[in-house]
């Protein structure tokens, strides 16, 4: 790692902590990402789904991984550099997003999912903070949960966050499609509108309320796994009617809307593909007369927008050793349902969300609030250290010899490195 320094931590998640650096040699900005645990075998570098699924997809709205090095057993994700994430963009943002940015970045992120699911991949963890962004290009990063579309389910170490979880992920169905990553889509499509998310769950369960509350209950004739949310909820779900969606997102066209219920279909097979919603009219619409904004409901800029938890499905963890989040120790449980019913009342319209009626009683509503709480072994000795460059614009360095447990790809070029402990001197790396 001799050759890159790093200048400021830019993010931490879940698997690793993420630098923006500059590689020495070429002056360029990237990404680094160094992975939490440990890592002791190259191959099962290697075998990170991070990397096996980025190297194989390279699209622009795609994040690049440029190299990965493995040095005195810690593993470093070299990507490209990208100025923002969608969730601080939204968090800092002042005035909503304009129809035609939204559908700027929509259709970036769907000509990314179409490359994606064509190559056989989805994503499973697609949420704003998963989705970098410089200037007005959209990139999806964070691979670390992808799947291949033809691995054998079950899918049962699945660890995503709850706000963008499909219902059928919450109900525990052991085999999910692509349509996952096209309900987060949807969720993520009306927090562009609102800069608020639209199923803020606080609980697994809550996190199913909400979606009932807003698409109303599923019809199980249809969707194998609804009846399950009866029995989840303790409730009777027939009895919750569907929110209407305009009231929810007041400043979103008809167009937008009907896109925003097609992709948060409880059914996963009703939900359009990405290549389907990129001929959605919604990407056709030129001009757009913005509807009066005299519902109950106000749009509310809210940029005290909080983060949702993310969890461990620890009952369900996965026995495989490729999975990064094996590292990890911390375990968020699900908070405990806080569903608030209130009745309507003009005066707290501002800063609730109208969800829909409930029980048949007209004056009855469940709401919930546009402001979320806040929450959101013995080191082994120095073996080796080496890297894969998977971009030809970097200069290789030749420093070093290979080492016997090196990996070679066919497609790749190893890269290998004399170890440096420079990266680190720098303070930030722990
Ligand atoms: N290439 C990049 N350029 C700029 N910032 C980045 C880049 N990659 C990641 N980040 C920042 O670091 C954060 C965490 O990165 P990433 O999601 O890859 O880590 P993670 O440990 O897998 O996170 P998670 O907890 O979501 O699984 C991102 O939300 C983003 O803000």
């Amino acid at each position: 790692m001799e050759k890159y320094r790093s200048i400021e931590e830019i993010g931490d998640g879940t698997c690793g902590t993420v630098y923006k650096a500059i590689n020495l040699e070429t002056s360029e900005i990237v990404a680094v990402k160094k992975m939490k645990r440990k890592y002791y075998v190259w191959e099962e570098c290697m075998n990170l789904r991070e990397v096996k699924s980025l190297q194989k997809l390279n699209h622009p709205n795609i994040i690049k991984l440029k190299e990965v090095v493995r040095e005195n057993n810690e593993l470093f994700f070299i990507f490209e550099y990208m100025e923002h994430n969608l969730y601080d963009i939204m968090r800092e943002r002042q005035r909503p997003f304009t129809e035609e940015e939204i559908r700027g970045l929509m259709t970036q992120l769907l000509q990314g999912l179409v490359h994606m699911h064509r190559s056989q991949y989805f994503h499973r963890d697609l949420k704003p903070e998963n989705l970098l962004v410089t200037n007005n290009t959209i990139k999806i990063a964070d691979f670390g949960l992808a799947r291949e579309v033809s691995s054998a389910p079950p899918f049962t170490d699945y660890v995503s966050t709850r706000w963008y979880r499909a219902p059928e992920v919450l109900l525990q169905s052991s085999s999910y499609t692509p349509a996952i990553d096209m309900w987060a889509v949807g969720a993520i499509l009306a927090e562009l509108f609102t800069l608020c998310p639209l199923f803020p769950g606080e609980s697994e369960i809550d996190q199913l309320y909400k979606i009932c509350c807003v698409l109303g209950a599923p019809d199980w004739t249809l969707f194998r796994e609804a009846r399950n949310v009866a029995r989840l909820m303790d409730i009777g779900y027939a009895e919750i009617m569907p929110a209407n969606l305009s009231d929810l997102i007041p400043n979103a066209s008809s167009e937008a809307i009907n896109l925003i219920k097609q992709l948060c279909s409880w059914d996963p097979l009703r939900r359009p593909t990405a290549e389907q919603c990129l001929q959605h009219p919604f990407f056709y619409v030129n001009t757009w007369i913005p509807r009066q904004l005299g519902d109950p409901l106000q749009l509310k800029m809210d940029n005290t927008r909080s983060q949702p938890n993310l969890e461990l499905d620890l009952w369900d963890f996965s026995s495989k050793t490729d999975d990064c989040f094996l590292g990890l120790t911390l375990a968020v449980n699900p908070s405990i349902s806080n569903i608030e019913m209130v009745r309507k009342t003009r005066s707290r319209n501002q800063d609730l969300l109208f969800c829909s009626d409930y029980e048949d009683e007209a004056q009855h509503s469940v709401f919930w609030s546009l402001l979320p709480p806040d929450h959101h072994g013995n080191q082994a000795p120095v073996e080796s250290s080496l890297s894969l460059t998977f971009s030809s614009t970097i200069p290789h360095s030749t420093m070093g010899v290979p080492q016997s447990g090196g990996y070679r790809m066919p497609s790749l070029q190893p890269n290998f490195l004399t170890m440096s402990s420079h990266f680190q001197q720098q303070g930030h790396c722990r």
